[in-house]
């Protein structure tokens, strides 16, 4: 799963009665009242470590509690404060209100911890309530009740690298033929209705990670085909691989490409200015000399960064040059025949090594 995500409720500890108690002394018979206040109860807190990867401690949880604070008691004696409840969350977890939607608390940052629900206070104990009329109080106060709510945690997870393309250009196909991730692959528009991640492994001991997500149409910002929404999940990706469908017959790859790129603007900044590049799907289903003209016909515009030709359809800058907006290299595949698809895997590698922003 893409987006990590459970569901519990969270309370946090009542508060301790005031004690209703009156000295007693050897030789005093009527003492004044001594009861001692209540403890507060404990507060529910949320802490964000770089410690902790998943949610997975939170999964089958359907109720976490902050200790209820304890009674006062006689000769002033304070009861203890309930202990906090601190719930240890990755970076990257969302806390939602489950009723209504809100995001109420937005943890990045290591170490940093935050209060969600109060404890309730303690009870004044009866000695308080002394005064000229009422020298033998027999109240004291109850504690106050914690607070309870139901609350989701997401956990957007980072991924490296986010394919972004139009439904039906072969994402998922890729991401299976290059990943451990299964997803469903079929010959129709929005196969994939839910992000979902690979790892993709390039030697022994080095890889990266992978995001399908759904198709993307003309309007998608606006709110057509599954909307754009997903987006925001691939907006803490390193960078973005675009594909564009060589055989698509209403929309020719430059025209895919923008349309791509407008809705991405629509969308986000941040996604906008991140580094990309971009394979070139089902080549395949193309004639070779056909194939290689539409290749340098949609690569000439950045011809002045992409310097470097491994072969007649991968064409990379060095890797050095600013990119000023141009994609770090352009690549035709298939996943069929396997053409470029290793080639794909180390460019991209090679992309998030010498990649800084994030
Ligand atoms: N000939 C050929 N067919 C491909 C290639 N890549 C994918 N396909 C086929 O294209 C169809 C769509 O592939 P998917 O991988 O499901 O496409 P997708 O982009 O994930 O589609 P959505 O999830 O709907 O956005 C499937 O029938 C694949 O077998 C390719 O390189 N060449
Ligand atoms: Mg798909």
């Amino acid at each position: 799963m893409f987006v990590d995500s459970v569901k519990f409720e969270i309370r946090s500890g009542k508060g301790g009665a005031g004690s209703k108690s009156f000295r007693r002394e050897k030789f005093v018979e009527l003492g004044g009242p001594d009861g001692g206040d209540g403890g507060d109860g404990g507060s529910v807190y949320f802490e964000c470590s770089l410690n902790t990867h998943t949610l997975e401690n939170y999964k089958g949880k359907r109720l976490l509690k902050a200790q209820d604070g304890f009674d006062g008691s006689g000769r002033k004696k304070h009861g203890k404060n309930g202990q906090d409840l601190i719930l240890i969350v990755p970076p990257g977890t969302a806390v939602i209100d489950d009723e209504n939607g809100e995001v109420l608390l937005d943890l990045t940052k290591d170490k940093e911890r935050k209060i969600l629900l109060k404890g309730g206070k303690g009870g004044l104990g009866n000695f308080h309530f002394k005064n000229s009329i009422n020298q033998a109080p027999s109240y004291a106060q109850p504690g106050l009740l914690g607070q309870s709510l139901v609350i989701r945690l997401e956990l957007k997870l980072i991924a490296d690298v986010g394919l972004v393309g139009f439904p039906n250009v072969g994402k998922s196909t890729l991401i299976s033929c290059i990943s451990n991730a299964r997803p469903q692959i079929a010959n129709y528009e929005f196969t994939t209705l839910t992000p979902k991640l690979g790892q993709v492994s390039v030697d022994e001991f080095s890889g990266f990670v992978m995001a399908d997500i759904p198709g993307i149409i003309r309007g998608a910002s606006s709110g057509k085909g599954l909307g754009i929404e997903f987006l925001k999940h691939i907006e803490r990706t390193k960078i973005l691989l675009f594909m564009l469908d060589l055989a698509r017959e209403d929309l020719n790859i430059l025209e895919q490409f923008n349309a791509l790129r407008d809705e991405i603007n629509a969308f986000s900044p941040i996604l906008a200015s991140k580094e990309y590049a971009i394979a070139l799907t089902r080549s395949d289903t193309c004639e070779k000399n056909a194939l290689i003209s539409s290749f340098n016909d949609f690569s000439k515009p950045f011809k002045q960064i992409l310097t470097t030709q491994k072969n007649n359809l991968f064409l990379t800058s060095d890797f050095t040059e600013p990119l000023n907006n141009a994609p770090r290299f352009i690549i035709a595949i298939s996943s069929p025949t396997k053409e470029n698809i290793n080639e794909l895997k180390f460019a991209l590698w090679q992309m998030l090594q010498t990649n800084i922003k994030f």
